[in-house]
């Protein structure tokens, strides 16, 4: 035999050709790009403001698609092997899992329970795993919940290993999987029968604990009598240790909801995170964290070996990789994705590619981090001697001597040496202390350790960081895919969420900036249709093929894409339609909030997204009517794309009545403005339908008449420009 890490590599790196005829279409599309702006500059002078406008908005989409085509250019892909992991390392690393929740309400905590069961089953020997499990809800529920599904845990993880099932979380589980008595064993069968029965029984438990649980305060439960979510002392339970550190036991199981109190700011997810990192800092200090959201179950048992192939073998390859990066996927999706946001081919495309340069960015659930590079390690600054002194050490990380030991030795490389395996217990009291509220003030949490503080997207800003130092990451995709979610439902939550994404890219590049010309572009039809003039080539001329021939290009290549990946035009076109609505929406607002930020007129917050409820077995879905219909509310997120609207759709009406006034010289509006305007009203039908519609599905009254007024003010001040 030979030497089995040159037979055996823990991964393969495999370059992904971009398709040649597409590699030809980019260049011809940046030439295009190019020779539009040449035509429009050396005719600025005989053309007006429009074309200015349009000049300076193809501009920046020229820029930002030379800046993709950089991205883009060389992808590559990771294959992992995780049996050759098991074979070639005697010992496995630690691995500390954490799981944030922060309103029972919003996130119901049988969806939490189903993570953490599945967690709980991964595929890894368990005396190297621990769960911890923080509640920015101070839940009574919660914790219940979770107590009972560690009681769960000790027959359903078993079974899921002695039967290798592939699905760990219950619930989809027991919904995929039925059984039929011709292929299976009497003996899987009976144990199948008992798994379902007592799963079902668990779920009750849950669900009727919203009713019991504080009238029967327990001693386990006397901590949370008459507490504020708000306001309240920090409350850690060690729900279910591994006494015997067995391997083939449960892993750990805690429960931390930290301090609150009114005045000082906790800082959303990445308070909860670093709070988390303390915690197991002291408890189990594993040298690696893997951290999901609490609606994002392991949808395949072997996703930290899967992780720990990528992290060990580019260690061994010298390659400074900081975290493993899964991608975010969803179950139970709408079918053609209605709104945008499953973001498949922004993985497949800007993730592959991004992992062609330095590493997929950091996407806040399914990721496995290295600990000493929270603790703020650079790769090239391997003699951390003066990092160590315990002046520098106590400012960065805080006082508690306890945390800071296990700092020094997270940071000098020993895994977890000192930790007692025996007792997780021993150290809660120095834990109590490094969760709560203050604990953090003025150290180095949050700006350069742990999490980064002050964005709502946290991890676009932690993973930044990181890179910035110089480290890289990998993209893992295996299959089947490693953790599946909840995506938003629907209705203003997308926007929500959507929005609050945007806000953390304004700040750090450009992403949702894009809005602006985005924006600009779209009214330019409904400008020049009202005010008789022009912002295009006319089409009789040699020009017009320019932007025609662009058009074309841009959308049918991205529909192509969208097929080779499997997916369908209608998926193409919500997507479609959706960039544009949400650029006229949530990352106007992203926008706009990033300036008030600025100007120090607004916080950040983070608004939690609501997580679907989800039957165990197939009751129906009562909001079936409403799935894919975007439903409106009074949110001023709505007013900007119903103003578009009605604009276009008067620029149309006045065009086809011809009420436009006289054109100065040839430069009147033409064909190509009708057809860009009609284009936009075709993007946002939506909106069309909704201001018929009824109830959620229609635009509010008020909402209609702000953008009656916006689009009033427009018309009156474009009437005016063109008069002058
Ligand atoms: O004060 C808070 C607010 C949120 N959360 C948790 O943060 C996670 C993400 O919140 P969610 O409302 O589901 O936001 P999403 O937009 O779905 O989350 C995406 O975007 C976030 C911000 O970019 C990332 O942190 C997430 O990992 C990523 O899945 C959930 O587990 C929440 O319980 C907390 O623990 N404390
Ligand atoms: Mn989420």
């Amino acid at each position: 035999m030979g030497n089995p890490t040159a037979d055996q590599p823990l991964y393969e790196e495999i370059p992904l050709k971009r398709v040649t005829l597409r590699r030809v279409l980019d260049i011809i599309v940046v030439f295009l790009q190019l020779s539009l702006l040449v035509y429009r500059f050396f005719n600025l002078n005989s053309h007006g403001f429009t074309w200015l406008l349009a000049f300076l908005c193809e501009l920046w989409f020229t820029l930002d698609w030379i800046l993709t085509l950089c991205i883009i250019w060389t992808p590559i892909d990771y294959k992992t092997h995780p049996d050759h992991l098991i074979k070639q390392v005697a010992e496995l690393p630690a691995v500390d899992i954490f799981v944030t929740t922060a309103d029972p309400v919003i996130e119901p905590p049988i969806i939490t329970v189903n993570t953490v069961l599945s967690l709980l089953a991964v595929d890894y020997p368990t005396d190297k795993l621990a769960c911890y499990v923080s509640d920015d809800g101070c839940s009574p529920v919660t914790f219940y919940s979770l107590v009972e599904a560690s009681k769960f845990a000790q027959i359903w993880v078993p079974f899921c290993k002695k039967y290798n099932v592939q699905l760990r979380a219950p619930f989809r589980y027991f919904s995929v999987k039925s059984i039929s008595s011709t292929y299976e064993s009497l003996e899987f069968q009976q144990e199948w029968r008992k798994m379902k029965d007592e799963y079902e029984k668990l779920c009750q438990k849950v669900e009727e604990a919203h009713k019991l649980v504080p009238s029967n305060l327990s001693a386990d439960y006397a901590a949370f009598k008459d507490i504020e979510c708000k306001n309240h002392p920090s409350i850690i339970k060690v729900i279910w240790e591994n006494k015997k550190a067995f391997p083939d036991g449960i892993p750990h199981l805690i429960y931390i909801s930290r301090e609150k109190r009114p005045n000082t700011s906790h800082h959303y997810k990445a308070g909860a995170m670093n709070v988390l990192t303390r915690v197991s800092g002291l408890m189990t200090n594993a040298p690696y964290m893997l951290n999901v959201d609490c609606d994002m179950y392991a949808n395949n048992p072997k996703i930290v070996l899967h992780a720990m192939c990528l992290m060990l073998g580019l260690k061994q390859n010298e390659s400074n990789c900081a975290f493993v990066q899964f991608p975010q996927m969803f179950y139970d999706e709408l079918k053609d994705d209605p709104f945008g946001n499953k973001m498949v081919l922004t993985y497949e495309i800007i993730g592959r590619g991004m992992g062609g340069i330095q590493g997929p960015v950091y996407a806040g659930t399914g990721c496995l981090h290295n600990r000493q590079v929270i603790y703020g390690l650079s790769p090239c600054n391997r003699d951390i001697k003066e990092k160590l002194r315990n002046e520098v050490l106590e400012q960065q990380f805080g006082y508690s001597e306890e945390f800071i030991k296990s700092v020094t030795e997270t940071l000098c490389g020993l895994e977890n040496t000192t930790i007692s395996q025996d007792s997780v217990w021993g150290s809660t009291k120095a834990a109590y202390k490094v969760s709560s509220s203050c604990y953090d003030h003025n150290t180095g949490w949050g700006n350069q350790v742990g999490w980064i503080y002050g964005s709502a997207t946290e991890d676009v800003v932690t993973g930044m960081r990181i890179h910035a130092k110089g480290w890289i990451s990998a993209l893992c995709v295996p299959d089947p895919p490693a953790f599946m979610g909840c995506s938003a439902s629907g209705g203003p939550e997308f926007m929500i969420q959507r929005k609050r994404q945007s806000s953390a890219y304004t700040w750090n590049l450009i992403w949702a900036l894009r809005c602006i010309p985005a924006l600009c572009y779209a009214v330019l039809p409904a400008y020049c249709l009202i005010t008789n003039t022009s912002f295009l080539p006319k089409v009789n001329e040699a020009a017009a093929m320019v932007p025609i021939v662009l058009f074309l290009i841009q959308y049918i290549g991205t529909l192509v894409s969208y097929l080779r990946v499997g997916l369908s035009v209608r998926a193409w076109w919500n997507n479609t339609r959706m960039s544009k609505i949400n650029a006229a929406s949530s990352q106007l607002f992203a926008v706009l909030s990033v300036i008030l930020k600025l100007l120090g007129l607004s916080e950040t917050v983070f608004e939690v997204t609501q997580k679907g409820q989800f039957t165990s077995n197939d009751e129906g879905n009562s909001t079936e009517a409403d799935a894919g219909v975007i439903t409106f509310n009074d949110s001023p997120i709505f007013v900007s794309p119903t103003t578009l609207l009605l604009l276009q759709l008067t620029a149309l009406v006045l065009a086809f009545l011809g009420l436009q006034p006289p054109a100065h010289g040839s430069h009147g509006a033409g064909l190509l403005e009708i057809m860009c305007s009609m284009w936009v009203v075709l993007c946002f039908w939506p909106f069309l339908k909704g201001l018929f519609g009824k109830g959620k599905q229609g635009i509010p009254f008020l909402t209609v008449c702000k953008a009656a007024g916006l689009s009033l003010i427009f018309l009156h001040l474009s009437k005016r420009a063109s008069m002058v």
